[in-house]
């Protein structure tokens, strides 16, 4: 039998495709894996912000849950938006008889600004779901919520990327200095070393789901069995590709571009 590459994202939606459970099944069906999802909540959200959220019950998240893990292969998977503490215990009791690769997106406000977990759910992801990852991928103001440390230099993010695996015990830690000025710096602490992924920056407002784009990346990489630093390598080629030609559609922050990593060869043979 053939081996085809399984990847769940446990996450909230997006209806304008750019962010959450459909940028997610985006990027793993264009790096090739089978795509499964599990909704914790339905957002009512655009380019523009997140006008509504419908959050699903505890029983149903563990309902789908169930049918995945009852039926399915899982090889890879990650967490993006969990709104509350109960959907969080429920996602943890799960992770915890798993075996697959976990990538947590610490998702707490969308690029529009709007929150999208509670307090209570910021603190239990902080201590009960981080010692579950194989690798957290915080951007700058998540690092300074999980850390308790003002991330300002380059020399910050690094120490952060140390404290959050030493310290908080996370698998692996990549600190992503999107929100940063200058090149769009990443570092990686994987307990052993620091590695360091550097981008030019490009000049866009277009960037609603660029984290989720990301994450959902690595976790398509881990799921194909590639090592983390080559997973995370590739993954953020993509998503810079999918930066670099992302769309100006929508009146707010428009979404990155799935497609655009497919080689010349790939596009011209569809
Ligand atoms: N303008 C840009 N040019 C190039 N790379 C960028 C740019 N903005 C962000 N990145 C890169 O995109 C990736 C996602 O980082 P970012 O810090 O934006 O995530 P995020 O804040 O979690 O995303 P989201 O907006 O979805 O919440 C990182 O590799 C970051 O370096
Ligand atoms: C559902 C969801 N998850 C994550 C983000 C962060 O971009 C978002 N805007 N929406």
């Amino acid at each position: 039998m053939t081996y085809v590459p399984c990847a769940l994202t446990i996450a909230g939606t997006d209806p304008s495709g750019g962010a959450g459970i459909q940028a997610d099944l985006k990027t793993f069906q264009e790096l090739k894996t089978y795509g499964m999802s599990v909704i914790t909540s339905v957002v009512a959200q655009n380019t523009t912000g997140v006008q509504d959220i419908n959050h699903l019950s505890v029983a149903f998240i563990e309902q789908q849950l169930e049918s995945v893990f009852s039926d399915m292969p899982v090889h890879a998977l990650k967490t993006g938006m969990i709104a509350n503490e109960a959907m969080m215990r429920a996602v943890a009791a799960r992770l915890a008889s798993v075996d697959a690769a976990y990538v947590m997106d610490p998702v707490m406000v969308a690029t529009s600004g709007d929150s999208l977990i509670d307090e209570e759910a910021r603190q239990f992801l902080k201590k009960e779901l981080l010692p579950l990852t194989t690798i957290v991928t915080p951007n700058l103001p998540e690092t300074e919520f999980i850390t308790g440390r003002k991330i300002e230099t380059t020399e910050d993010m690094k120490d952060a990327a140390a404290f959050i695996v030493d310290e908080l015990h996370a698998g692996a830690a990549l600190i992503k200095g999107g929100h940063l000025q200058g090149e769009a710096v990443d570092f990686l602490y994987d307990g052993h070393q620091i590695h360091m992924y550097s981008e030019e920056r490009i000049p866009t407002k277009n960037t609603h789901g660029t984290g989720c784009t990301y994450s959902a990346a690595i976790t398509a990489n881990l799921s194909k069995g590639l090592p983390l630093h080559e997973a995370v390598r590739q993954a953020k080629r993509f998503v810079t590709a999918a930066i670099r030609s992302s769309f100006d559609i929508g009146s707010g922050n428009g979404p990155t571009n799935h497609w655009a990593s497919r080689t010349k060869e790939e596009q011209r043979s569809e």
